[in-house]
């Protein structure tokens, strides 16, 4: 059974965005090769890859802005192919160059966007001060866009589909270009997002950023989904090693109760108090229950999570490097 295969069949089950099989082709070039994923409501999803693997073709088509070639996608049940409006109200898509009238302010850009969508006069006012204030532009509202940093507009960008309600949001390359506090701010509103229950996919190279802010990440290499999952099970399947947790404990068989959680694969003893488990999954909560059933003392727990940087690194190192370096 192949990697999309086995993730299809233990995605979650309320599928925001599903796609089976599905394929682009431009000419005789496969840019998308038949991938399969399902996305979960309220899930962060990352995908990853190298320049030219197949990202943007894929949003493209969950937006029904360009053709399939073969296969489904799914959008909050519609098919984009067919509904692209019902998509489009529903779902709020911020590409790598935000399309804003430069010559038009902050709030009547948002203005114009709110009137398309049919929003009564009052309604309109009162989502574009509410989703100009979540990201930061209240003060600069009546300004024109043209006099805008790239980090603002990418901000309007998502008060734009803060205003929508939208459910999905779709971001493509959202930092690139931000400067590091830029970049901060927009991660914290991302997970905003997702606390309010808002579903984002996210397009970026900046790895350790995804890993910040992305439950599951999809490896896109020539049009295929190469690896999915969340970083620590990529971890044990690209690295062979999950999760490394210290222990710091006292007490009488310490090492042989935490080699009996289940996950852990080995137990190394430091000192007569210190002990280095390496796991498949963060293993703290069963440690600290395993240490106290022994009657023992626990003094200290860390965890070294996976690097999604490493994963990447180990999985691309038999491309030219000239891939690698382009996508990180
Ligand atoms: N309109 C088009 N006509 C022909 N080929 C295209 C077109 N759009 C994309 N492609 C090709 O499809 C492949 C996938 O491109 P895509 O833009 O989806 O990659 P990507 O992973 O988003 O890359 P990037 O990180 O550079 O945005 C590439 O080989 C690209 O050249």
């Amino acid at each position: 059974m192949s990697e999309q295969q086995t993730e299809a069949n233990s995605a979650p089950r309320d599928l925001v965005i599903s796609a089976r099989g599905l394929v682009r082709q431009y000419g005789k070039s496969i840019a998308v090769d038949s991938i399969d994923f399902g996305i979960a409501r309220g899930e962060v999803f990352g995908l990853l890859g190298p320049n030219g693997a197949g990202k943007t073709t894929t949003i493209l088509m969950m937006l029904g802005l360009t053709e399939i070639s073969s296969g489904e996608v799914s959008v909050l049940g519609f098919d984009p192919a067919r509904e692209p409006l019902k998509v489009k109200q529903r779902v709020g898509y911020l590409p790598d160059a935000v399309g804003f009238y430069d010559q038009l302010t902050a709030t009547e850009n948002l203005a114009y966007t709110a009137k398309l969508m049919g929003l009564a006069r009052a309604e309109r006012a009162v989502r574009i001060e509410a989703a100009l204030a979540r990201v930061g532009l209240v003060e600069v509202a009546d300004k024109r866009v043209a006099t805008f940093s790239r980090g603002m507009r990418q901000r309007l960008g998502l008060a734009e589909i803060i205003m929508k309600r939208a459910e999905i949001a779709i971001l493509d390359e959202p930092t690139s270009g931000l400067d590091p506090q830029a970049t901060q701010e927009f991660l914290g509103l991302i997970r905003e997002l997702k606390a309010e229950g808002v579903t984002v996919l996210l397009s970026s190279h900046m790895l350790d950023q995804v890993q910040r802010v992305c439950d599951r990440v999809a490896l896109f290499r020539d049009g295929r989904i190469a690896l999915m999952g969340a970083v620590p099970e990529l971890a044990v399947k690209v690295l062979g090693a999950g999760f490394v947790v210290e222990v710091e404990a006292e007490g009488p068989g310490i090492a042989r109760r935490l080699a009996m959680i289940p996950g852990v694969t080995q137990v190394e003893t430091l000192a007569a108090d210190r002990f280095r488990m390496t796991a498949e999954r963060d293993v703290r909560p069963d440690a600290a229950r395993a240490v106290v059933a022994g009657d023992g003392a626990l003094r200290r727990l860390s965890v070294d999570e996976p690097s999604l940087e490493a994963i990447y690194a180990r999985y691309f190192q038999g491309l030219p490097p000239g891939d690698v370096r382009h996508a990180a």
